[in-house]
């Protein structure tokens, strides 16, 4: 834990960004503004102290973190800025806002998604977008369920950067009395591996759907473990122990966890709903709907065998029976 002052501006109202604000606030010497783009969960915050929309048995302190609708005040005078906002609406508060509004800043994403018209990496957008430098840039991986985080279980993270000196900066704002965070120089591979496990989770919430049981998952999830690693090799070629909590703990608790959003979304496709209607249904946002399009755009380019990624894609976006995609799968499996 750290003992001196930091001021941190978390940006996004949803589930993580209420779980990250309650992490930071932990710490006595950190001060939290948090932007959120709905006034009236803003104003609710102020006066209840609680976010009514999401986790809303999370405690907000008020001596330590700040609600704000307006994003430049809540960016002034802070260090560090966290973006938790899906990968799908992140550039959307940030439309007409100079690019020098991180300059100097520390910022992280915590997004574990794809830009989905760019298929852009969230930290390669904010290079690209807003110059923020290769020092200024890191990742939050790890198996981390934001309703654990809001009960204050055990939890382990890990901060990614090109440089391991930025990540341990970072990691040391999000270690807490529940919370573990460990830094690693493998920005890429961290945020990659993040945005393809809510794929795989995807195919096994459509396979237990389809009524497939714990045998099968475990097949699925060790070929899983094999395509994530073909494909972070294509794209970024490096050294990495994929049996690390960043890689195969964030795939197994998303593929396993009764609170994965990406394994329900595909667990409602396998039971027979449409894509349309399990997106009515979910409260939250599923990024592996996204990414699952994303991914094999990208994979057009490098030409990595992934069937099980391809099948979520047949079944999501060509309309390709859950039943019939799995049937062809399976020969593929081992
Ligand atoms: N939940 C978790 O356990 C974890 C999530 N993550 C990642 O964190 C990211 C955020 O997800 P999460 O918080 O869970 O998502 P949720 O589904 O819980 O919340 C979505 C949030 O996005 C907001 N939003 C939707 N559209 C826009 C928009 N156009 N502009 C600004 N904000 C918008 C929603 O606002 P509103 O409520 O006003 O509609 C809401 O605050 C994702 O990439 C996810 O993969 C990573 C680790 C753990
Ligand atoms: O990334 C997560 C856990 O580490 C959250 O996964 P879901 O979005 O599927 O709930």
């Amino acid at each position: 834990m750290l003992s001196s002052s930091r001021k941190v501006t978390v940006i996004g109202g949803g589930s993580w960004a209420t779980a990250l604000v309650k992490i930071l606030a932990e710490n006595p010497g950190t001060k939290v503004n948090w932007w959120l783009r709905d006034k009236k969960d803003v104003e609710h915050i102020k006066r209840h102290h609680y976010n009514p929309s999401y986790l809303s048995d999370v405690y907000i302190n008020p001596k330590r973190v700040t609600p704000y609708e307006s994003l430049t005040s809540a960016l002034k005078g802070t260090e560090y800025v966290v973006l938790a906002i899906p990968a799908a609406f992140v550039k959307d508060p940030f439309s007409g806002i100079s690019g020098k509004i991180f300059e100097k800043k520390q910022v992280i994403s915590a997004v574990k998604g794809l830009l989905p018209d760019d298929h852009l990496l969230v930290t390669d957008w904010l290079a690209r977008d807003f110059s923020v430098s290769k020092e200024n840039l890191s990742a939050i991986g790890g198996p981390c369920h934001a309703e654990e985080v809001a009960l204050g279980k055990q939890s382990y993270l890990t901060i990614a950067s090109h440089s391991l000196e930025s990540a341990a900066k970072v990691a040391s704002i999000l270690t807490c009395r529940f919370v573990s965070a460990g830094a690693s120089d493998d920005l890429y591979g961290v945020e990659y591996a993040a945005v393809m496990k809510n794929i795989i989770a995807m195919a096994c919430g459509i396979t237990h759907g389809l009524g497939y049981g714990d045998n099968f998952q475990a097949v699925l999830v060790s070929n899983a473990m094999s395509e994530i690693e073909h494909f972070l090799n294509a794209v970024d070629p490096r050294p990495r122990q994929l049996s690390a909590s960043a890689y195969l703990g964030d795939l197994l608790v998303t593929a396993y966890s009764q609170f994965s959003r990406n394994r329900l979304f595909g667990n409602m496709i396998g039971r027979g709903y449409s894509v349309a209607a399990a997106q009515l249904e979910m409260k939250m946002i599923a990024e592996g709907y996204y990414a699952a399009r994303s991914i094999h755009r990208i994979n057009l380019r490098h030409g990595v065998p992934m069937p099980i990624s391809e099948m979520v894609y047949q079944v999501i976006y060509e309309n390709v029976p859950p039943a019939t995609a799995v049937e062809a799968l399976k020969k593929a499996l081992h």
